[in-house]
C-alpha cells in the first residue's frame, strides 16, 4: 500500500522524544539543521541519484562520478554553501571520489605541513578547485612502513630543485585514490637526499597533469590501477599508479613546515618533532572515527526496520507471525550493533575535541599530547572501522536472504567501507602503535614522569608494577596479546566517553534514559563476550557473568519498543539509506518486486544468448554447435 507507514505502529511505541534524539545524534540544533537542510536538498534532486550504480560499467560509473562531482561543485557554488554544508552535500551525495581525497587530505596535509608561505600560495587554488589534489604516499613496494618507501627527492643546488625519481619498480605510487585519472596535483613523500645525505621521508608538492589539456607533464608515468573488490562500489574512484622519471620540481615546493632545505643545500629541522611529519594521517583517522557511526548506523538503521517488517513462525490461530525483531536471538545481534553506533557517535565527538586540542597545542609549540593523540585516533581508528566493517555484515545476516540483494543497500555499504580496516593504516599496524605507547608508559610507571589522561587509570592498575621492567623485552614475541591489551584499552575510552557524554545535562523527554539503557548494553555486552579475560584475571566472578548476562537480557526488552524512533533518530533520507529494506515506510515488498523488474537481465523475456547456447542445449545440439 503505497502512502501507508506500516511501521506506524512501531513507532507509536517508542518512550522518547525523538526530536530531541535527533539533535543528540547530530552534535547540537546547528548541526541538526545544516544536515537535515542538505540531505533533503540531495534527496530531491534527480542530478544526485544513485540507484542506478550497481548495473553501471566501470567507465559508465567513474564518468558519472564526475559528472556528479562537478555538479555538486556547481550546486555548492551557485547556493553559497558555506564550508561547513558544502562537506554535508559531499556526504550525502554519498559516492566515493577523488573529491574525498582533495578536501580530506591534499588540503590538510598543506595545512598541517607547509610554511605559511606555502599556505598561502597552494590553497586558495586548491579551495576554488583550481587544482586538485590526492595524496600519494603508499607505494607497490610499501605502504605500513613509511620509512621503507623508496621514492627519492634528490636536492640540486646548481638549479635549486629537487629530481624526483622512482628507481625500482615498488617504488612505484601505488593506491592514491584520485590520482589514477583526476588529480592535477600531488603531495608526494619520497626519501630527502641533501648532499648525499639521506634524511627521511618528506612531502613534496608535485604537478602530475597539464592545467591545459590534463595530459601527463614529462617524465610522470601515470594511471588507474584497476577494478576493486565489488562491481560499483569503491570503483568509482580512481585509485592510481605514478612513475617519476627524473621529475624536477622547485626548491619551494617541499613542505617546509617540519624541516627546511636552504638554497645552499642545507638541511635544517624545525624544533617541531618529526612525527609532524604523519600529521594529515592523525586528522584524517580522526574523520574516519567519526565517519564510523554513520557507516554502521547506517546498515544498523536497515536491520532494524526490516526486522520489524519481516514476520517468520510463530502465527497463533491464524494470526500474524511473529516479527524477527521479536526473536531474542535477533535482539542480541542487532542491539549491540545500535549501541555501538551510538557509542562510536560520541566517541567520535570527543575524538574531534582532542585533535581540535592538539592541533591548538602544536600551534603553540606544545608538542606534550601528540603521542597520546596519536595512540588515540591509531587505536580508535582500528576498532571503530573493524568493529564497524564486521557490524554491516551482520546487518546483511540479519537481513537473511533479502540483505544479499544490492537493492538492500548492504552489499554496496560494505564494499564502500571494509577498505577503511586497511587505509590510513592497516588496523593491526596502528594497535601496534597503541600498545607500544601503553608498553612505554608502563615503562615509566614509578617514575617522575606520571600518565595522564587517557592513560591515568594505569597508575591504579597494581599489578602493571610488577610487570614494567619486562615490557621492553619481548615486544615482538608478545605481540599478538599486546595488540589485545591495546584493544581493551580502545574499548575502555568508548566506555568511558560514552558515561562521560551522560553525564552532561541531556534534554528531551526519555532520551537520557535510552542512552543509559545503550551504553549499558554497549557495556555489558563486551563484558559477556570477553568474559573469559575477566574471570581468568580475577576482574570478576562467575555470578558476576552470570548477572551481567541476565541483565543483557532485561536491557534488550528496554530497546524493543524503542528500536525504531532509536534508528529513525538518526534522521537519514531514503535517498542516503539506499536500501529497499530499510525504507522509512517499511513498504519492502512492493518496492523489492518493483526493483527486480528493473533488473537489465528483464529487459527482454528471452535473454541474449538463447540462439547461441540455451536452445542448442536444449535441442541436444550441443555438440555440433560452434561455441
Ligand atoms: C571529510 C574528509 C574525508 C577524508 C577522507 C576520509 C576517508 C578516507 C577515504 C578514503 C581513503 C582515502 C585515502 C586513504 C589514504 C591513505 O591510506 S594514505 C596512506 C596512509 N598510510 C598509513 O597510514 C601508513 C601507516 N604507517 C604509519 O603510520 C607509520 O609508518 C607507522 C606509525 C606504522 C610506523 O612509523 P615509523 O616512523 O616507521 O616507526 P615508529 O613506530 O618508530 O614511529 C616513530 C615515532 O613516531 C610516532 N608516530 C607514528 N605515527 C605518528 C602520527 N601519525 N602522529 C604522531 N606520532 C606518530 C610513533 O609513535 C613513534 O613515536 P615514539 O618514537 O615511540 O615516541
Ligand atoms: C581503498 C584504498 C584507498 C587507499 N588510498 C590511498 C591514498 O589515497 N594514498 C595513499 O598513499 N595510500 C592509499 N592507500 C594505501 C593504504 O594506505 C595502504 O594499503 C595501507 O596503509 C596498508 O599498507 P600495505 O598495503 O602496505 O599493507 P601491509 O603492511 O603490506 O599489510 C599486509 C599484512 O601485513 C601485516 N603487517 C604489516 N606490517 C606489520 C608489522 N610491523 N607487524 C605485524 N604485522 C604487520 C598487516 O597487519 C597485514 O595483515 C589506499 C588503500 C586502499 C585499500
Amino acid at each position: 500500500m503505497e502512502g501507508v507507514d506500516h511501521l506506524a505502529h512501531e513507532r507509536n511505541k517508542s518512550e522518547f522524544d525523538v526530536d530531541a534524539m535527533k539533535i543528540v545524534w547530530a552534535g547540537s540544533p546547528h548541526a541538526f539543521v545544516v544536515s537535515d537542510r542538505i540531505s533533503k536538498l540531495v534527496a530531491s534532486d534527480p542530478g544526485f541519484r544513485k540507484d542506478n550504480r550497481s548495473t553501471l560499467s566501470r567507465k559508465e560509473l567513474f564518468k558519472n562520478t564526475l559528472r556528479k562531482a562537478a555538479y555538486a561543485w556547481k550546486t555548492i557554488i551557485d547556493l553559497h554553501l558555506s564550508e561547513e554544508e558544502a562537506a554535508k552535500l559531499r556526504f550525502y551525495v554519498d559516492e566515493p571520489a577523488f573529491t574525498d581525497v582533495h578536501w580530506g587530505m591534499f588540503i590538510p596535509a598543506i595545512k598541517g605541513q607547509g610554511t605559511e608561505e606555502q599556505q598561502q600560495k597552494w590553497l586558495p587554488l586548491a579551495y576554488k578547485m583550481q587544482i586538485i589534489g590526492c595524496y600519494a604516499q603508499t607505494e607497490l613496494g610499501h605502504g605500513s612502513n613509511v620509512q621503507g618507501l623508496e621514492t627519492t627527492a634528490t636536492f640540486d643546488p646548481q638549479t635549486d630543485e629537487f629530481i624526483i625519481h622512482s628507481p625500482t619498480l615498488t617504488s612505484s605510487k601505488w593506491w592514491p585514490g584520485g590520482l589514477g585519472k583526476v588529480a592535477t596535483h600531488a603531495i608526494a613523500y619520497a626519501l630527502l637526499i641533501v648532499g648525499g645525505r639521506e634524511q627521511g621521508v618528506h612531502g613534496f608538492i608535485v604537478q602530475l597533469r597539464s592545467l591545459e589539456d590534463h595530459s601527463p607533464l614529462p617524465g610522470m608515468t601515470v594511471g588507474d590501477i584497476g577494478m576493486k573488490f565489488g562491481n560499483g562500489a569503491y570503483n568509482a574512484m580512481d585509485n592510481g599508479v605514478l612513475r617519476f622519471d627524473h621529475v624536477r620540481i622547485p626548491r619551494n615546493q617541499m613542505l617546509m613546515r617540519v624541516s627546511q632545505v636552504t638554497c645552499e643545500g642545507k638541511y635544517k629541522q624545525s624544533d617541531v618533532p618529526r612525527q609532524l611529519v604523519y600529521g594529515a594521517m592523525l586528522y584524517v583517522r580522526q574523520t574516519i572515527v567519526a565517519d564510523a557511526s554513520c557507516a554502521l548506523s547506517r546498515a544498523v538503521c536497515i536491520a532494524t526496520r526490516y526486522s520489524a517488517v519481516r514476520r517468520q513462525f510463530g502465527s497463533q490461530n491464524g494470526g500474524p507471525e511473529t516479527q524477527v525483531i521479536d526473536y531474542k536471538t535477533q535482539q542480541s545481534r542487532l542491539f549491540p550493533l545500535l549501541a555501538s553506533a551510538y557509542a562510536f557517535r560520541f566517541v567520535g565527538e570527543w575524538l574531534k575535541w582532542l585533535y581540535a586540542d592538539v592541533t591548538q597545542r602544536l600551534q603553540a609549540n606544545d608538542f606534550s599530547t601528540l603521542p597520546e593523540a596519536h595512540a588515540c585516533t591509531a587505536g580508535l581508528k582500528s576498532l571503530t572501522t573493524t568493529a564497524t566493517a564486521d557490524g554491516i555484515e551482520e546487518c546483511r545476516k540479519l537481513c537473511g536472504g533479502h540483505g544479499y540483494l544490492c537493492s538492500s543497500g548492504l552489499p554496496e555499504l560494505f564494499a564502500v567501507y571494509v577498505p577503511a580496516c586497511t587505509y590510513e593504516g592497516e588496523n593491526t599496524v596502528l594497535l601496534l602503535q597503541v600498545a607500544r605507547f601503553l608498553m612505554k608508559t608502563v615503562s615509566q610507571l614509578g617514575s617522575s614522569k606520571k600518565p595522564v589522561g587517557t592513560i591515568a587509570y594505569m597508575t591504579r592498575v597494581e599489578h602493571l608494577m610488577q610487570c614494567r621492567c619486562g615490557v621492553q623485552r619481548g615486544f615482538a614475541e608478545l605481540s599478538a596479546d599486546l595488540v589485545e591489551a591495546a584493544v581493551a584499552h580502545c574499548q575502555l575510552l568508548v566506555v568511558s566517553k560514552f558515561i562521560e557524554k551522560l553525564q552532561q545535562e541531556i534534554p528531551g523527554k526519555g532520551v537520557k534514559q535510552q542512552l543509559e539503557v545503550l551504553c549499558n548494553i554497549y557495556a555489558l555486552f563486551l563484558l559477556h563476550k570477553h568474559q573469559g579475560d575477566f574471570l581468568s584475571t580475577g576482574c570478576i566472578t562467575p555470578k558476576h557473568a552470570a548477572l551481567a548476562n541476565d541483565e543483557l537480557r532485561s536491557l534488550y526488552s528496554q530497546v524493543r519498543p524503542n528500536a525504531i524512533a532509536l534508528v529513525d533518530a538518526f534522521n537519514y533520507t531514503d535517498h542516503y539509506l539506499g536500501s529497499i529494506l530499510g525504507c522509512y515506510d517499511g513498504n519492502v515488498y512492493p518496492k523489492l518486486y518493483e526493483a527486480a523488474w528493473k533488473d537489465p537481465l528483464n529487459e527482454s523475456v528471452v535473454p541474449d544468448g538463447y540462439h547461441q547456447y540455451i536452445r542448442p542445449l536444449l535441442k541436444q545440439e550441443i555438440r555440433t554447435a560452434r561455441l
